[in-house]
């Protein structure tokens, strides 16, 4: 599967976390990521991963034209909700493809774990 992985700053540890608990399963698909998030992913993990630009700097509307060309399987989104983002609107974007193509899409640790959950027992769609 094609799987996205994108944090905002305060959410970064949170996402790193559980990408390094999932490790396993990770190493199993194709992994793609925003600039910085994909940077300390990798640095943590040594997993590949693909890396688009930085969110603010249009990674976020790269992942999106990812989605709209239904390339991507899942999204892993860890959103911060309490901080103002320069790129909101992409943000919003990203959100927005990800409902119009229905991907599975996490944006907080709750969901994450059972969408993790999910793929691990081949449970999507594209699995
Ligand atoms: O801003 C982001 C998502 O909206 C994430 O971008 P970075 O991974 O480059 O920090």
């Amino acid at each position: 599967m094609n799987i996205a992985l994108i944090a905002h700053d305060e959410k970064k540890e949170e996402l790193l976390k559980f990408v390094d608990e999932f490790k396993e399963e990770f190493a199993k698909h194709q992994l793609f990521a925003t600039g910085t998030t994909g940077k300390k992913i990798n640095e943590l993990t040594n997993l590949p991963i693909h890396r688009f630009k930085s969110g603010p700097l249009g990674g976020d509307q790269e992942i999106g034209a990812k989605i709209a060309n239904q390339e991507l399987d899942a999204v892993f989104f860890f959103r911060d909700p309490l901080t103002a983002q320069p790129h909101e609107p992409d943000v919003s974007a990203l959100v927005r493809l990800g409902d119009v193509y229905n991907i599975p899409m996490a944006t907080n640790i709750g969901s994450a774990h059972i969408l993790i959950s999910g793929i691990i027992r081949g449970e999507l769609k594209h699995a």
